[in-house]
């Protein structure tokens, strides 16, 4: 189970051109996707009973071959199915499997779900009842095969598949807990919460019904490539799931692994290695790999950003901290200011403060306004050749025309409604969307949210991770900036500047906990910076 940090995201289309790419057989592919399944979900099941749900296509597939290798080393496994498999190697994989299968709609629950009903291939809502047509044998009672598993106490082979990983920040609980520990404090506030109600005759329940009533149930809900009921590349919640707590993804990421409302239903996403080369232009959001000071350090060679304060001095004041704790050499806050810390410093603005030739990145934005003022201050910015990181109002102010125009290294950091209002709506997903906008205003654009996505005039984007909610609150994308604009003047190449900000800023938060506020996370950038 690898992290996805760092890794190649693929689409649908991509994954299976990856796949023809190898020239092996499905059916092999499945083999080994299966049994890296099946390796997996024991080392998380421990001795629990397992269910697994499986559909028509190749997910189906894979959920069969798991239950294979699963019943071969002796773990108790129950297969539930959807319908009967339609591909070759679906029917294949099912034909592999010699124990009984369920009826999809009429299993009972078992303290672990795998849900191999759907995964890249699902194209529509699971709103059809689940009894559609399967032959299944009849399940013996109890369907257990195989001895009992013969593998170590539950929580020394738990702990350490997740330790250290749980999001305690964003509200999610950390997994590094029993399975009894898990489905006694998980289940109430992820999956049960949200479905309370299921219809009389389970039989006539929709497919994603049934799959919330399985998954209430169960201590552990493992998601096998995607949790069904999502889009592959949209980050769509076609029929939103139940909340897994793991996702394993077959041999890559992919985006509704990241973006959001998909993302949420995934839970901790694990990529599974079935040695299929994968490369793509999109990447997991990485930690940075960023210099320390050496002895020979001093001031302007760390970066020196200028800062433009605007009619809301609060705003560019949390810019100025955040650059300074994110590590900057020198950071000077030009306008009408006071207060502390007295390491920034503050001079009145003036196009010949502007034109400072040390300034390795100018911020302009945070707390800028729309005023003529405003307008001003913003065609003295451009006129410099400084980098810019162009925040909040400035991106109000501008056209991607405009930005494009104005020909030096430039990042922007929209949240939606901005990007909205400078690129124009759309219906496109994230990653789509970001990555023309950056073509348009041939700029790195950081386009902001719990599912941040990073992209470069020349296609390549990098996507991060869930971030803390508790980000929600006024001031945190003042403090983006300046990490950004810290990260630029250190002459990090821009895309990595945007990156290292990001990243920094996000390990901030998680640092943090609930409730923060700007003021804090601005400080917190040092602690992130630190733990590199
Ligand atoms: N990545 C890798 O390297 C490897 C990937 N592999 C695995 O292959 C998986 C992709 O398999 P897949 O293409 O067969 O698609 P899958 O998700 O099983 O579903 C397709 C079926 O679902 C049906 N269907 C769709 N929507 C529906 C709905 N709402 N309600 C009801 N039915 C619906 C659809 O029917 P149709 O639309 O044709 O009527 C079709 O029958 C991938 O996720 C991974 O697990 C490994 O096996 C090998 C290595
Ligand atoms: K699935």
């Amino acid at each position: 189970m690898i992290r996805p940090e760092g890794r190649p995201v693929l689409t649908a289309a991509q994954m299976r051109a990856a796949e023809e790419a190898t020239g092996e057989s499905v059916s092999a592919l499945m083999e080994r996707a299966g049994t890296a399944i099946a390796v997996a979900v024991r080392r998380l099941a421990s001795s629990s009973e397992i269910l697994i749900v499986c559909g028509p296509g190749n997910n189906g597939g894979d959920g069969y071959v798991a239950a294979r290798v699963l019943a071969e080393r002796g773990a108790k496994v129950r297969v539930a199915a959807l319908g009967d498999p339609k591909t070759d190697a679906a029917k294949a994989a099912r034909a592999g499997w010699s124990g009984p299968v369920e009826a999809f709609a009429d299993a009972a629950p078992a303290p672990i779900l795998v849900d191999a009903l759907f995964g890249t291939g699902l194209t529509r809502p699971l709103d059809e009842p689940a009894t559609k047509t399967t032959n299944t044998t009849p399940a013996k009672a109890g369907a257990q095969l195989g001895s009992a598993i013969d593998s170590p106490p539950a929580s020394p082979i738990w702990a350490p598949a997740f330790a250290g990983v749980g999001t305690v920040a964003d509200g999610r609980p950390p997994l590094n807990r029993s399975p009894a520990e898990a489905g006694a404090q998980l289940k109430p506030s992820s999956n049960s919460a949200r479905h309370p109600g299921t219809p009389a005759s389970a039989r006539e329940r929709p497919i994603v019904e049934q799959l919330h009533h399985l998954a209430t149930a169960a201590h552990l809900t493992i998601a096998i490539d995607l949790p069904s009921g999502l889009a592959t590349d949209t980050g769509a919640a076609l029929s939103p799931p139940p909340i897994f707590d793991v996702t394993l993804a077959l041999g890559a990421a992919k985006p509704s692994h990241l973006l959001q409302p998909a993302a949420r239903y995934c839970g901790e996403v694990r990529i599974l290695d079935i040695a299929i080369p994968v490369t793509s232009d999109t990447h997991v959001l990485d930690r940075p790999d960023l210099p320390t000071p050496g002895p020979d350090a001093h001031k302007y060679t760390r970066g020196m950003v200028a800062i433009i304060a605007g009619a809301m001095p609060g705003a560019s004041d949390l810019a100025a901290l955040a650059a300074m704790h994110a590590g900057a050499g020198y950071v000077t806050l030009l306008g009408d200011t006071s207060g502390p810390p007295h390491a920034l410093v503050r001079a009145p603005f003036s196009d010949h403060a502007l034109a400072n030739d040390r300034i390795g990145a100018l911020v302009v934005g945070p707390g800028l306004g729309r005023s003529d003022e405003a307008r001003s201050l913003l065609q003295s910015a451009l006129a410099t050749n400084h980098p810019l990181v162009l925040d909040g109002d400035a991106l109000r102010l501008l056209t991607p025309d405009r930005i494009a125009a104005s020909n030096r290294p430039a990042i922007l950091t929209p949240h939606a409604g901005e990007f909205d209002a400078l690129f124009g709506k759309s219906d496109a997903d994230k990653i789509t969307r970001t990555r023309a906008a950056a073509k348009a205003a041939n700029a790195i654009v950081v386009f902001k949210g719990a599912d941040t996505v990073i992209a470069a005039p020349d296609g390549r984007v990098r996507i991060a991770p869930h971030a803390s909610d508790w980000l929600s609150t006024a001031g945190t994308g003042d403090v983006l900036a300046g990490a950004i604009g810290a990260m630029l003047a250190a002459r990090l190449a821009p895309f990595d500047a945007a990156a290292a900000g990001v990243w920094l800023h996000a390990d901030a938060a998680r640092r943090l906990g609930p409730a923060f506020i700007a003021d804090e996370l601005a400080l917190a950038l040092r602690k992130a910076r630190a733990s590199l």
